[in-house]
């Protein structure tokens, strides 16, 4: 994030008016960085490929994305063997999760600019499905069995603490895009999870308790959500450098190590 430097705050004019003086990012940048495009529409990369493609498609990319989007436990919702303890473990934490993401990101006490930011863009409806993704999380507990006491009074897990602090770190510490793209494969991961699964005609249908969950993120408020976000990230990404894409990348490739956490929380129960 781009800081005021003690030595950059000047007293303009006579007395005491006002001012600081910011140096605008841009002036940081090299001309090289400025008139270089992404490193993802230079000539040699097929450039009608979108950002979120590019990205998926990268070696240093794909490894964690698979492991993350094809995880054991993905597989259990898909042939309908995951336990049931298991699955009402990961349940409870990802109401967890939400609510987390939901109270913490919505601007509600935390007061920062790109939390603000967040709630008053278009962006907000990464946050405004969030919270409606809470209150359909209810209901679907209540029918395994899973009240909202029982989830209250669960502890979270690690994982589920480490995924969150690692989002509202990156909040804290950098800008608006990198928020976002932190952000990134919590919403298109599920979404191109139970895609693939629904698809899949291998995916148990009939008799398959978890078959709900995949209808619920291929639902049309939740397509919505993943459309809105990822057009978003595209429209930005394309302005950013090629250091700030790599930079960008890193952080997409951490939060999706931490989703592949989040799986593996929910196979090893209490952690
Ligand atoms: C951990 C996790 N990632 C993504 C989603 C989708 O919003 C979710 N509910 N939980």
């Amino acid at each position: 994030m781009w800081k005021l430097e003690s030595g950059q705050a000047k007293t303009w004019g006579k007395g005491a008016v006002p001012s600081t003086i910011f140096t605008p990012p841009i002036l940081c940048l090299s001309l090289r960085e400025l008139i270089t495009p992404p490193t993802y529409l230079k000539a040699d990369c097929d450039n009608s490929k979108r950002f979120i493609e590019y990205l998926l498609e990268r070696e240093d990319v794909k490894e964690a994305w698979l492991e993350h989007t094809e995880h054991a436990f993905v597989a259990g919702l898909a042939d309908g063997t995951l336990p049931l303890e298991t699955f009402k473990y990961y349940l409870i934490q990802d109401y967890l999760y939400l609510v987390s993401h939901n109270t913490k990101l919505s601007g509600t006490d935390v007061d920062i600019r790109q939390f603000h930011a967040l709630t008053t863009r278009k962006s907000a409806s990464i946050v405004t499905h969030i919270n409606e993704e809470v209150k359909l999380h209810l209901k679907y507990c209540e029918e395994f069995g899973v009240s909202k006491e029982e989830i209250e009074s669960t502890q979270e897990s690690q994982a589920c603490t480490a995924y969150t602090r690692y989002v509202l770190d990156i909040g804290h510490s950098e800008d608006w895009l990198a928020l976002q793209i932190s952000m990134l494969p919590c919403l298109i991961g599920y979404g191109e999870i139970a895609r693939r699964l629904h698809n899949d005609p291998n995916t148990e249908r009939e008799g398959n308790r978890y078959w709900q969950w995949i209808l619920n993120y291929v639902a049309d408020d939740y397509t919505e959500a993943v459309r809105v976000g990822s057009d978003l990230v595209e429209k930005h990404a394309v302005r950013q450098s090629p250091n700030r894409i790599e930079e960008l990348v890193r952080i997409f490739v951490h939060a999706t190590k931490m989703e592949t956490g989040f799986w593996d929380m929910g196979m090893e129960g209490n952690v």
